[in-house]
């Protein structure tokens, strides 16, 4: 049997950032729908190696190919379209823009894909209903508990159909039981919805989420193990 393209697939990656060696040749491959958590310590590489895979940050060596297609030869232009289309991203905390209701902020992406206004807020109401924020459409992220903001943020992260989500440390500002209830609507939602998912982490247990974890030491990935 001739084996699947995955998902999104990294070759010898390498990053320094002056002396610092950041990321010192790493592979990895991820499956369609896979969920992925990236550990390590602290200043081991796993941002790095997320904003390297996501095509936000420029590797100074090495490939990463979605569905088989090197996303270093495309231009700027098209590199961040593809992002847009794409990709979606939960950060740790900021990732919303305080002025608009959660409602705008979640059907955002949608409109600058081109999605008409009143589509893209009707969608984007969805999801938030979906997520279990009926009646919090129109709060701005200020007026949100912190992990209500991390649930406009997964629906904003959605909302494209996006093929990869990227999450940095989304749990990373919660307690530990709204940390488990994010993590359980980012993984639910983003199987449901098809789409893979890179997780950097430094959290066992929020790890113990995803299908298979990596971990990075000094730039590398030193080990890798089936979560389940
Ligand atoms: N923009 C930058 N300029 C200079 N050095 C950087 C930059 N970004 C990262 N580094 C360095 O690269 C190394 C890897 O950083 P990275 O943020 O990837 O680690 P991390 O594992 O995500 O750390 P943390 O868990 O603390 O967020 C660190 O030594 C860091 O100081």
């Amino acid at each position: 049997m001739i084996p699947a393209t995955p998902r999104l697939s990294a070759r010898g990656l390498a990053k320094q950032f002056g002396p610092t060696v950041a990321l010192a040749g790493v592979d990895v491959d991820l499956a369609d729908g896979e969920s992925l958590a990236v550990m390590g310590p602290s200043g081991s590489g796993k941002s790095t190696l997320l904003h390297c895979l996501a095509g936000i940050l420029p590797a100074d060596a090495g490939t990463v190919a979605l569905d088989g297609q090197e996303v270093g030869r495309l231009s700027d232009r098209e590199r961040s379209l593809l992002r847009r289309r794409r990709y979606g991203f939960v950060f740790q905390f900021g990732q919303l823009l305080s002025e608009l209701p959660a409602i705008e902020n979640v059907a955002l992406p949608s409109m600058l894909l081109g999605t008409p206004r009143r589509e893209a807020t009707e969608l984007a109401g969805r999801w938030l209903v979906s997520l279990g924020l009926a009646g919090m459409e129109w709060r701005r992220p200020g007026e949100l508990s912190g992990g209500q903001a991390q649930r406009v943020a997964v629906a904003r992260a959605l909302i494209t159909g996006p093929a990869v989500v990227f999450a940095d440390e989304p749990t990373g500002a919660l307690d530990q039981a709204t940390g488990h209830e994010v993590m359980r609507i980012l993984t639910e939602t983003t199987r449901a919805a098809g789409a893979s998912l890179v997780l950097v982490t430094h959290d066992a247990q929020v790890a113990d989420w995803c299908d298979r974890r990596i971990e990075v030491r000094d730039g590398l990935v030193r080990s890798a193990e089936g979560a389940r």
